[in-house]
């Protein structure tokens, strides 16, 4: 990864503000829309978005006005100021979005899950100074996100970010794309310098748990949020729920915290520091315990390789997933937490004792 191409300098185009803002309709729906929403925006908000071209996930949907709502932006973007931001899927609207001078274009969802499509893109675009972001896939999967930005990168594309929109799930959640935040978690981790933007707008998939997503987000240092905004919501031709007015998008905007990276105070760093000492030692201990519990579970695989009983025990990994299940509740850890800790530390144990067992 070629890390030392990817700037955040075209993050300017936000003018200082924190966070940077992206707003405006799901779709353009006609001159009037756009122009009324981007005239009601408030001030924090610089650069101005609206679908023109809507991928639906079923036929007989609003799949956007297409090419002529490209002409209303500019009426936009002339009459206010604002930058512009669209989606593009295909070559055709990349030569279209350059020609109507659109900033900022961003790959949806549904486009990134194809490498052969972002190729596309990439190309249409190879070398440009616009700003291109790739939100994630909609399945979880952090090498595809990151493999779209890889193509961008090597496309020459200077100005680009990636944009977090929540991941698909067959079963109803309390949001429409759960969030998974591990994901652009790793993907900060792997791709440090790489600009994020949160879409609280996609994740929720409703206009009254938008903040506290959008909240989340800045609590992880994101460095922008997308946030779809219509005059009148309720009557959106798309995503109707999600869809905040502008006084809601102030509402928001003012009530949001950004959080600082660090604090430079004596007072914050010596006491920091004091509960680090405490966790890298508790850390060394935890190390200990369990490696402690690796070598009783090697010398079970040993009795159960002479005895030639099978490795997974199931009424005894009930019993101990319920037992840490009641302690770990009682302690105030989440049962989720405490899941996903013994299944690891399960799976861990079981692959030991299958080597060990299997031994020639
Ligand atoms: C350690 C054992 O083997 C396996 C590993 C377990 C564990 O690590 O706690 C529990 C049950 C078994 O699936 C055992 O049989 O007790």
């Amino acid at each position: 990864m070629e890390k030392s191409s990817v700037n955040k300098n075209w993050m300017s185009l936000f003018k200082g503000q924190n966070p940077a803002v992206i707003a405006g309709p799901c779709s353009a729906e006609t001159p009037e829309q756009v122009m009324q929403i981007a005239k009601d925006l408030p001030a924090e908000v610089k650069v101005f978005r609206a679908g023109i071209w809507k991928p639906r996930t079923r036929p007989g949907g609003f799949e956007g006005v297409g090419e002529i709502g490209l002409k209303w932006l500019q009426e936009v973007k002339r009459e206010t100021g604002l930058l512009l931001a669209i989606e593009v899927a295909t070559a055709k609207h990349v030569q279209l979005a350059l020609e109507h001078n659109i900033d900022i274009l961003w790959i949806g969802a549904r486009t990134t899950v194809n490498p052969f499509a972002v190729q596309e893109i990439a190309d249409a675009l190879a070398g440009t100074d616009r700003v291109v972001l790739l939100k994630n896939p909609v399945n979880p999967d952090l090498s595809l996100w990151m493999g779209g930005l890889e193509r961008l990168i090597k496309a020459n594309i200077k100005n680009i970010g990636a944009i977090h929109r929540g991941f698909s799930t067959y079963e109803k959640t309390k949001y429409r794309n759960i969030p998974e935040w591990q994901i652009p978690i790793d993907l900060k981790t792997q791709m440090p310098d790489m600009p994020i933007f949160g879409d609280p707008s996609h994740i929720t998939g409703n206009r009254d748990k938008v903040f506290e997503v959008a909240q989340q987000a800045l609590d992880l240092s994101y460095d922008g949020l997308m946030i779809e905004t219509h005059c009148n919501p309720e009557k959106a031709w798309s995503d109707a729920a999600q869809q905040v007015t502008p006084q809601q998008l102030t509402d928001i905007i003012q009530k949001l915290k950004v959080r600082n990276v660090t604090d430079d105070t004596a007072d914050f760093l010596q006491q920091i520091q004091a509960y680090r000492i405490r966790i890298d030692d508790m850390d060394s201990k935890l190390l200990d315990l369990l490696e402690k519990r690796m070598s009783i579970s090697d010398a079970i695989g040993n009795l159960k390789r002479e005895k030639n009983v099978a490795v997974f025990q199931q009424e005894r990994w009930k019993y101990i997933l319920e037992k840490m299940r009641k302690e770990g509740t009682c302690l105030g850890l989440s049962e989720e937490f405490i899941a996903a800790l013994y299944t690891t530390i399960h799976q861990e144990s079981i692959y030991r004792q299958n080597k060990i067992i299997n031994k020639k």
